[in-house]
């Protein structure tokens, strides 16, 4: 039998955990376990959801098992059990009252969901298998996982598609619940006209009283002030009364130029999770699912062709794949890598063809930090500019061929010198602090998949 407290117990496994699992894996899945009790060498845990039961099951149990056994030198059993729902997630009779006179409406609510973005329908690959997991949590326990969820990556790589499947999954849960999708742009549309015709009443009634929000692209409303102030708002209105918020960005919140600080930190509290670009399994797996929703015949080789092409944005994977088939189609031609190779010879010879210029460096450069490009030739060495112009020098080097002189003089003529020590910085400072390195990776893709 070991002898020791049930927390004692639990405080040291998590404490071991933290040092064995990476800091997302931590907290999203540790962190949400109870230790329940300790009898006959058995540690029950509880956890918030059947599928953190599973997943913590599968993968954490046997490594749980040996930290406890090199500690105490006991073999010991865990048991997971999943926690009843707290009274908090049933709906407070007053409400209830109110879903008859609701039931109205979440027509209106689940039709501003597309039927095909499903967690069914969404495959999952090392890419975006953290914010997948997450999107599930959240779904299956709305404003008790993670709130708000805040979820980033680049253009077309599904993160759209995981709010709408938390949405579906929240109404086949509780058809009476009040699920809202909004981009951040008609967020802002609609609040413009509620001033305009003085609507602001039922501008806030509407927002303060849905239980999942989802709102996309928040970069929007980066230098946007009164849209800021009224988000703040929404956001304190819904977080305060245990509403769930999922936020999306095309990049993390401390990269969102001109977003007031009291949201910037909101955006923290929750759970900050990436979707990086698929690897080629995955994109694989991506098109034979597309294929099979739309009962298509496709070749694995051609398959294979399109995903080893089109490598960054899965939109563009799907319309690779659409195009194939309606080239094949009209010319009357079976389906092989060739075939497929005449229907992409555009989109392929494009990404082949793409030179990085500097100029295009720049431009990106510049416009994550709201400067212009003129800005970077100038003469000016305030630190506004000159950071992120030596953060331009540094990328400049990094993605093309351009010699250290022929990089300052696209930068206003400066030596080559200068550019030599701001690259030496960049590189320091970025080994240094995650921060700029992060803005750095965010802007080389960027970059790359211009
Ligand atoms: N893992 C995936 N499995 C299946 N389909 C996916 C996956 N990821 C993305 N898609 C599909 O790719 C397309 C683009 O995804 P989505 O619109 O969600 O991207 P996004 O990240 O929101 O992009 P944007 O930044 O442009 O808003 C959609 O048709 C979506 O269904």
């Amino acid at each position: 039998m070991i002898n020791i407290g049930l927390e004692s117990l639990w405080a040291d496994v998590v404490d071991r955990l933290k040092n064995e699992l990476s800091t997302p894996s931590f907290e999203t899945w540790v962190r949400s376990v109870v230790p329940k009790s300790l009898d006959d060498n058995v540690l029950t845990l509880e956890v918030p959801t059947e599928f953190t039961r599973e997943l913590i099951a599968a993968r954490y149990t046997d490594l749980m098992r040996d930290l406890v056994h090199n500690t105490f030198g006991q073999a010991l059993d865990i048991r997971i059990m999943v926690a009843p729902p707290k009274p908090e997630t049933v709906m407070p009779k007053e409400s209830r009252s109110k879903v008859s006179a609701r039931e109205s409406q979440p027509s209106e609510y689940a039709s501003r969901l597309n039927p095909k973005y499903t967690f069914e329908a969404f495959v999952v690959g090392s890419s975006n298998r953290f914010a997948h997991a997450a999107s599930l949590a959240v779904a299956e326990m709305p404003a008790r996982a993670y709130n708000p969820l805040f979820l980033y990556g680049g253009v077309g790589l599904g993160k759209t598609h995981l709010m709408h499947a938390i949405g579906h999954v929240v109404l086949k849960q509780d058809a009476a619940l009040r699920v809202l999708y909004v981009s951040a742009e008609n967020f802002t549309n609609e609040l413009i006209n509620a001033i305009q015709d003085n609507k602001m009443v039922p501008f806030r009634n509407r927002y303060r009283t849905i239980d999942v929000l989802l709102i996309d692209d928040i970069q929007f409303v980066g230098g946007k002030e009164r849209t800021q102030e009224e988000f703040f708002h929404t956001f304190e209105a819904l977080h305060g009364a245990h509403k769930q918020i999922v936020i999306s960005s095309d990049r993390p919140p401390k990269d969102i130029q001109y977003l007031e600080e009291r949201l910037r930190s909101r955006f923290e509290w929750g759970l900050i999770t990436d979707i990086q670009p698929p690897d080629l399994e995955t994109r694989m797996a991506i098109l034979s699912k597309k294929a099979q929703l739309e009962n298509l015949s496709v070749p694995d080789e051609v398959i294979q062709f399109i995903a080893s092409k089109i490598d960054t944005n899965i939109r563009e994977l799907e319309g690779a794949l659409i195009r194939v088939m309606a080239y094949g189609s009209i010319t009357r031609q079976t389906l092989t890598p060739d075939l497929a190779y005449e229907a992409l010879k555009d989109v392929i010879h494009e990404t082949r063809k793409k030179v990085i210029t500097i100029r295009l460096i720049q431009e990106e450069v510049a416009r994550h930090f709201d400067l212009r490009v003129e800005e970077f030739k100038a003469k000016k060495r305030t630190k506004a500019v000159a950071h992120p112009r030596q953060i331009a020098m540094y990328i400049a080097r990094e993605l093309t061929d351009a010699s250290l002189p022929k990089i300052g003089e696209e930068f206003g003529g400066r030596d080559h010198t200068t550019v030599m020590h701001a690259c030496e910085k960049v590189l320091r400072d970025r080994t240094q602090d995650p921060q700029l390195n992060q803005t750095i990776q965010t802007l080389i893709k960027r970059i790359e998949s211009h």
